[in-house]
């Protein structure tokens, strides 16, 4: 292998953080190719399940947004009990060394190697002589400095809007449009239903304004849809679920076909309503407001 600029995280959501701090290693060595080093799955996972967080990007996205974001090639680590005894040094030499790099670039709070007793000046003491180190302080937007956790936060209290200002783009769920309580076309409104994921980080219960895109139909474009995010209290739903009413189509056949959802604007939380004809007034108006807000 050829010297290599490397870049190491776990880059759950590639956000605006992530993306400057691969265009800034790449800046260090134009010459030479970009690759990131990621850990699959996400190390808290492995370690302390009870408390992992909801991730906001799966492996295949993750993979693909850093590729979109300069990266060369993405090593992706898999990450053991095994691998989480690795010293620093024992890191360094199985990982970082066979890539060949002549820069390697981490955010400044990376941590590494068995209890995550390696910080930034321990890579650079074994980086002597045979690679530099740079550390990159946390980008800021509107003041507040992004990561992955402001991200969950933000959208664990409904403001995808924040979420996407962080993120560089809007917060998307994928999934296979499963069947639901068949109630959705008698009251006027079909709803293309996700089920939510345990393991994906999802927008606070609530009704939304955003695009459906459906990903198996090639050349298929997004299309504007008021989604509620719920289950269903009206109805004493008990799975919470994506429901995505797709504007002004009556047509769509999306049962068993994988779709994206993504999220532009937070219109209102989920009502209990006492009546069918009071959800709908209210679901006619969220479309409204969802036609004017996509426009
Ligand atoms: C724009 C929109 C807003 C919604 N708002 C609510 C709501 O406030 N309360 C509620 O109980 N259900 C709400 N729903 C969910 C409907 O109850 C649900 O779509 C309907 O029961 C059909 O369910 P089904 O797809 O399983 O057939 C909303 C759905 C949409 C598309
Ligand atoms: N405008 C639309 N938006 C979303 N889904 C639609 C639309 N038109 C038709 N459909 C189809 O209808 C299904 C939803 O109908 P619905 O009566 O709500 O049943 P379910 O309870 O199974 O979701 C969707 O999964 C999709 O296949």
């Amino acid at each position: 292998m050829d010297e290599s600029v490397v870049v190491i995280g776990n880059f759950d959501g590639v956000h605006t953080g992530h993306a400057e701090v691969l265009a800034h290693a790449q800046s260090l060595a134009p010459e030479l190719p970009l690759v990131v080093v990621t850990f699959w799955p996400h190390p808290m996972r492995v370690l302390r399940p009870e408390q992992a967080p909801r991730l906001l990007t799966g492996l295949n996205d993750r993979i693909r947004l850093l590729k979109a974001a300069g990266a060369a090639e993405v090593r992706v680590v898999q990450f053991t009990r095994d691998t989480s005894t690795w010293s620093p040094a024992e890191f360094v030499e199985r990982i970082l060394l066979p890539l060949r790099p002549a820069h390697v670039v981490v955010g400044e709070n990376f941590r590494f190697g068995y209890r995550a007793t390696g910080t930034v000046e321990t890579l650079r003491e074994l980086g002597q002589g045979r690679f530099q180190v740079e550390a990159m302080g946390l980008v800021a937007v509107e003041g507040e400095k992004t990561c992955s956790t402001l991200i969950r936060t933000a959208l664990d209290s409904g403001e995808v809007e924040l979420a996407a200002r962080h993120l560089g783009r809007t917060f998307r769920v994928r999934g296979v449009v499963v069947v639901g309580d068949q109630r959705g076309r008698e009251l006027g409104f079909p709803t293309a239903n996700l089920p939510v994921p345990p393991d994906m980080a999802v927008p606070a219960d609530g009704v939304y304004a955003g695009w459906l895109t459906v990903l198996d139909e090639p050349g298929a474009g997004p299309m504007p849809a008021a989604i509620s995010v719920g289950s269903n209290p009206t109805f004493q739903g008990l799975e919470r679920r994506v429901e995505s009413y797709v504007l002004d189509r009556t047509d769509l056949e999306l049962y068993g076909h994988q779709i994206a959802v993504d999220f532009v604007a937070r219109l209102r939380g989920q009502i209990t309503f006492t009546g069918i004809d009071a959800l709908v007034e209210q679901m006619e108006a969220d479309v409204a407001r969802t036609r004017e807000l996509l426009a």
